[in-house]
């Protein structure tokens, strides 16, 4: 069983992750992990925090000499920020006169359309948004991040697959190009300002996000996670909650600000006749081989050896800077919604966080099915079942 957990918050000193339950002999070091956050920080369109604050990590236990021992996996993501908030944030009583005195104390009482902030007020009783606000913000994606590069390293010495993901649209602006990213494009896609293949869309995606910003305005978007090299048989037929591709939806969904998710064609299947939806099986010199990839790499909620496609829908940036109607809860009155600085666009970003979350899924499903205390141990196993795959 593989288990994870994140603690922390926005304006915290650190976020913590926990992993748990993955073999020994993973190779990961803490410039892997440095590498996948600032991958994270990428992407045209966010705001001002992502240039000034730094992701310091430390790995506080469960690896030794680049090598996961067996046990939990501990990260630290310090946050370079914390000491302009160590009294917002502190964790112990801080003197109300001392409180008063600093202007970034105030109580935020105009709650956000589309974050949040009025649900998390009435849930758990708060007259002040910053407690829901502070755990609520995508901060604590950097966590996930940081464990999903462990999950993909996993993933990848275990099975070889690799995980790479891209921008397909921002703002109503679409890529022309159906191309699909493979590893070797990583570096390429982060070399683009959108992380997007095709040149000219990454140029309106720009141009899109500039009519924004000058505008007031926040943007959402679609990204597309692509699996390459997965063997088939991961996840399961036979009930919802083994369903890889349930699993995937969920994972994707979870989070901030994702309120779509497609698994291969997804939707647009859905208005295709069957003739012309489903992936035709050939015989072909190296095996059993799809002719097309349109069910993204899962049937009956398992993978089968064809390249796994999830796609997560965003939603735009809920502060929007032409702030929203909200009302003032101190008061009562009408009010706009309070605003100090935001993203206009995370899209890219989020690509970075649904690799992650892909690759802890993957981790999971790994383990399920191939078990194994040390990850030579899993990798015997995977071997072992291509090499006697009853259909190959
Ligand atoms: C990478 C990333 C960055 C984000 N940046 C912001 C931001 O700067 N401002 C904001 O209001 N929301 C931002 N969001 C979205 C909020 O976190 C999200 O709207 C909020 O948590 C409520 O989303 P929900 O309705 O899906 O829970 C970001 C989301 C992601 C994934
Ligand atoms: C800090 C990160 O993202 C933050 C996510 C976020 C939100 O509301 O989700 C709001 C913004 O924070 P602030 O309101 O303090 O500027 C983003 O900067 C990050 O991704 O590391």
């Amino acid at each position: 069983m593989l288990r994870w957990l994140t603690a922390g918050e926005s304006h915290g000193p650190s976020l913590v992750a926990i992993l748990e339950g993955l073999p020994a002999h993973v190779e990961v070091t803490t410039d892997d992990i440095s590498d996948s956050l600032a991958r994270r920080r990428l992407g045209y369109g966010r705001g001002a925090r992502m240039k000034f604050e730094a992701d310091e990590v430390t790995i506080t236990g469960g690896v030794r000499h680049g090598r996961t021992q067996g046990g939990p996996v501990a990260i630290q993501v310090g946050n370079t920020e914390w000491p302009k908030w160590e009294t917002v944030m502190s964790a112990d009583p801080v003197d109300p006169a001392v409180l008063e005195a600093q202007a970034r104390n105030a109580p935020l009482t105009r709650p956000r359309p589309g974050h949040a902030d009025l649900a998390g007020m009435q849930k758990y009783d708060f007259a002040d948004a910053r407690p829901i606000l502070e755990r609520a913000s995508a901060r604590e994606t950097a966590a996930r991040v940081a464990l999903g590069r462990v999950a993909s390293n996993f993933v990848e010495q275990a099975t070889g697959a690799r995980i790479v993901s891209h921008v397909l649209e921002i703002g109503g602006v679409r890529t022309p190009s159906a191309e699909l990213p493979s590893p070797d494009d990583v570096e390429r896609l982060d070399a683009d300002p959108v992380r997007c293949l095709d040149a000219d869309g990454s140029k309106l995606m720009v141009e899109r996000i500039d009519q924004a910003h000058k505008d007031g305005d926040t943007l959402g978007g679609v990204v597309e996670v692509v699996v390459h090299g997965l063997p088939p048989g991961l996840g399961s037929h036979v009930h919802w909650d083994r369903r890889l591709d349930a699993r995937l939806a969920g994972a994707l969904m979870g989070i901030q600000a994702i309120k779509g998710v497609e698994v291969g064609d997804g939707f647009e299947l859905a208005a295709t006749p069957g003739s012309l939806a489903h992936d035709e099986i050939v015989s072909t010199a190296e095996g059993l081989r799809r002719v097309s990839g349109r069910s993204g790499g899962t049937e009956g909620g398992m993978t089968t050896g064809e390249i796994l496609r999830v796609r997560a829908a965003m939603k735009p940036i809920a502060t929007v800077p032409r702030a929203l109607r909200t009302v003032d809860l101190a008061t009562g009155e009408e009010a706009v919604a309070h605003h100090q600085r935001s993203d206009v666009c995370a899209v890219p970003a989020a690509g970075i966080v649904a690799e992650a979350m892909v690759a802890l899924v993957l981790a999971e499903a790994v383990l399920e099915k191939f078990g194994g205390d040390s990850v030579q141990e899993t990798r015997r196993n995977v071997q072992s079942y291509l090499d006697t795959l009853r259909f190959k």
